[in-house]
C-alpha cells in the first residue's frame, strides 16, 4: 500500500516492538505545505514548522513576472544543506507544468544546485509524453547516483483519463532512471477549473476524481495525497475533509497556510491507540504463523493477512512520523 524504499528504517523502532516486528522505510507527507518560491520570508518561516514535507513552488503560488526570482530563490536554499528544525522533512520543489514553457529551465535551476531537492513535484501531468520528457530532462540533469523522488499531479479530466498509463510509464522508466515515484496528488483546483464545475461544500462534484485518483496511486503503491482547502481560516471544515479524506485512503494533505499544519499533521498519524493495536496484532500474527494457522481472533475478530497488511501499514506510518 505504501512506497518502499528501504528497510534501514527499522533503527527508528521502539525498543518494545524492535525484536518482533520489522518497520519499512516510509517517508511521509501528511501535510504538504506550499510555499511561494519567491518568498523568502515564508520559506524562512516554513523551515521553522513542524511539517512533513515543504513544497517549494515555482508554479501556480507565483507571479509571471516572480517566475526568475522564485527560481534562483530556491536554487540559493538548494545550495546549502538542509537544517533541520523540528523534524526531518521532505525538501521538495513544484516545478511549473510542461505546457507552460518553464519547466525545463525551473529543472535546469534546480537539479543543478549544490544539492538536490529530496522531491520533484511536476503539475498537470496529462500524458505518457509528458513522463516520457521528465524521465529524459531529469536523466540527463541529475549526476552520478542521485535520485529524487517525484510526485505526479492529477489535475484535470484528460491527466484524470490516463492516469493508469502515466503511472505505468513512470513507474518503467524509473527503474533505470534518477527518479522514483511516491506520490499523486490530487490537484482540484485546477481540476475544477477545467471541468467547469462550481467548487461546494460538500465536494459532490469532485467526488468522482477523488476517488478515482486515490485509486490509482494505491494501485501503484503511491501516497495518494488529497486536495487544498483554500479556506484556510475554517480549521473546523479542515479537520472534517482531513478525516473524511483518511478515510478514503488518502495519506496526506496539501496545505497553504502555517495554521493547518498541526491539524493536517495529526489527522494523518495514526492514534495510540491504533498503533498498540496493530503491533499487537502483528506479534500475535507471527506467532501463529508459526504454529501454522493462517486465520486467527484477535481482539474478537477473525484475522488475516489483509488485516495484517493494514496493521503494518499503520506501524510504518506510526514510526515514520511520531519522531521531531
Ligand atoms: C491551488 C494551488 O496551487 S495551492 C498552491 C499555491 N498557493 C500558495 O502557495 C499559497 C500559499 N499561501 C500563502 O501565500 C498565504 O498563506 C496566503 C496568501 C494565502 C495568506 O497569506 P497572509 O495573508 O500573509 O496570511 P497570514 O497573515 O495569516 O499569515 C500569517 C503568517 O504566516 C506566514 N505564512 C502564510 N502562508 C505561508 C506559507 N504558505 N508558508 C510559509 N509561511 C506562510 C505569513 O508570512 C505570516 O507570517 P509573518 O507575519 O511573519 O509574515
Ligand atoms: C493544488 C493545486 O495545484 C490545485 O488544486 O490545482
Ligand atoms: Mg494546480
Amino acid at each position: 500500500m505504501f512506497f518502499l524504499k528501504s528497510l534501514n528504517h527499522v533503527n527508528k523502532l521502539s525498543n518494545s516492538i524492535k525484536n518482533v516486528i520489522s518497520v519499512r522505510y516510509y517517508r511521509p507527507r501528511r501535510a504538504l505545505m506550499y510555499v511561494p518560491g519567491d518568498s523568502s520570508r515564508k520559506l524562512t518561516k516554513a523551515f521553522n514548522l513542524d511539517v512533513d514535507c515543504i513544497a517549494m513552488d515555482c508554479e501556480d503560488g507565483v507571479a509571471m513576472n516572480k517566475k526568475d526570482e522564485a527560481r534562483e530563490t530556491i536554487r540559493n536554499i538548494l545550495n546549502h544543506e538542509k537544517v533541520i528544525v523540528k523534524r526531518d522533512f521532505d525538501r521538495a520543489v513544484r516545478v511549473n507544468c510542461i505546457g507552460s514553457g518553464l519547466c525545463e529551465e525551473d529543472l535546469k535551476a534546480l537539479l543543478t544546485a549544490k544539492f538536490l531537492p529530496d522531491t520533484v513535484l511536476l503539475p498537470k501531468v496529462e500524458s505518457v509524453e509528458h513522463i516520457q520528457w521528465f524521465a529524459e530532462k531529469v536523466n540527463a540533469l541529475i549526476k552520478g547516483n542521485g535520485n529524487v523522488d517525484f510526485v505526479i499531479f492529477i489535475e484535470n479530466p484528460i491527466g484524470l483519463i490516463n492516469s493508469h498509463q502515466i503511472c505505468r510509464a513512470a513507474v518503467d522508466l524509473a527503474q533505470t532512471g534518477k527518479f522514483t515515484p511516491s506520490s499523486i496528488v490530487f490537484g482540484s483546483d485546477d481540476f475544477c477549473a477545467a471541468l467547469g464545475a462550481t467548487r461546494s461544500e460538500d465536494g459532490v462534484e469532485l467526488l468522482y476524481a477523488r476517488q478515482k485518483t486515490v485509486l490509482i496511486a494505491k494501485a501503484f503503491n503511491l501516497q495518494a495525497i488529497d486536495r487544498v482547502h483554500i479556506e484556510f481560516k475554517d480549521l473546523i471544515g479542515l479537520r472534517k475533509y482531513c478525516e473524511q479524506g483518511a478515510r478514503m485512503g488518502y495519506t496526506g494533505k496539501q496545505v497553504i497556510h502555517p495554521d493547518q499544519v498541526p491539524i493536517v499533521q495529526e489527522a494523518f498519524l495514526p492514534s495510540k491507540t491504533q498503533f498498540e493495536w496493530a503491533t499487537g496484532l502483528l506479534t500475535a500474527f507471527n506467532e501463529y504463523q508459526k504454529k501454522g494457522a493462517g486465520a486467527f481472533v484477535y481482539k474478537g475478530a477473525m484475522i488475516d493477512k489483509p488485516t495484517m497488511k493494514q496493521a503494518q501499514n499503520i506501524v510504518d506510518v506510526y514510526e515514520s512520523t511520531k519522531n521531531a
